[in-house]
């Protein structure tokens, strides 16, 4: 469904990504693992069109993605930093995403619901961001990603802040999308959490990839001893920590 070819993006003159390649097939969860400043936001950012790039093109479902018009259509997004209006209410977010993606009005009140029980928001929905603790500003950005219609969805660190029941909650939500064939990209250091709702990984250092595939290939192609390692050994072994 998506086609990373030969990503390149040089700030100043350091190159913090390196001709990337890789493809998100549907219905798959793919983690992006590396280290502080390996390169996994400058990835999103660039696949999203929210930053320039030096080099290389995003295919999705074959067709070349330019306009950000046509990127935002198809992929929805859950960004590091929490963004928003700060005179809207939450629930003011969710009704303005939904116009802006054509969401009928049924279809908006029945997502809405889903996401907000989901999440726990209903107590926030006529507050403003700025009111929300840390965690509960994520819910709101996650709800933000969900309201909407989606192929493809980006998570940067989404799991920041999150309390363990949200945490769960936002693993079970990813897993709930995969089963209706859905694909996600989702960026985080949680390394427990990831390998038991991810499909493939992508690890990166210093703007290159490293290694791809499930828990279990890349076990085997770093380690003949012992071919389960845990995502966390697998880390640290690639890291050589
Ligand atoms: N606007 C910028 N100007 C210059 N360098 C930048 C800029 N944004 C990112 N970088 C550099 O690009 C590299 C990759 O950064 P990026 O934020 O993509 O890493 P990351 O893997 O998401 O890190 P983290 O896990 O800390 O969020 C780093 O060396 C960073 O310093």
């Amino acid at each position: 469904m998506l086609q990373v070819n030969n990503l390149t993006k040089i700030y100043d003159t350091k190159k913090v990504l390196k001709e990337v390649s890789f493809e998100v097939k549907c219905g798959e969860i793919v983690g992006l693992i590396g280290p502080n400043g390996a390169g996994k936001t400058t990835i999103i950012q660039s696949i999203l069109g929210l930053i320039e790039r030096d080099q290389g093109d995003i295919y999705y479902n074959g067709q070349i993605l330019k306009k950000q018009q046509e990127i935002a259509t198809h992929i929805s997004y859950i960004p590091e930093q929490p963004v928003y209006y700060e005179d809207l209410t939450v629930e003011e977010h969710l009704q303005f995403i939904a116009m802006l993606f054509k969401i009928p009005q049924n279809e908006y009140q029945k997502r809405k619901e889903f996401i907000v029980d989901y999440l726990n928001l209903k107590e926030h929905l006529k507050k403003f961001p700025d009111q929300l603790s840390k965690g509960t500003k994520q819910k709101f950005m996650i709800s933000c990603g969900f309201i909407r219609e989606f192929d493809l969805m980006v998570a940067d660190e989404p799991f920041s802040g999150l309390d363990p029941a949200a945490l769960k909650n936002l693993k079970d939500l990813f897993r709930e999308y995969k089963r209706r064939n859905k694909s996600i990209i989702v960026s985080t250091h949680l390394l427990d959490l990831a390998q038991t709702f991810c499909d493939r990984y992508i690890f990166l250092n210093k703007g290159e990839i490293i290694v791809v595939g499930s828990q279990k290939e890349i076990s085997e192609k770093i380690n003949f001893k012992n071919k389960n390692l845990s995502l966390e050994e697998i880390f640290l072994k690639l890291m050589n920590k």
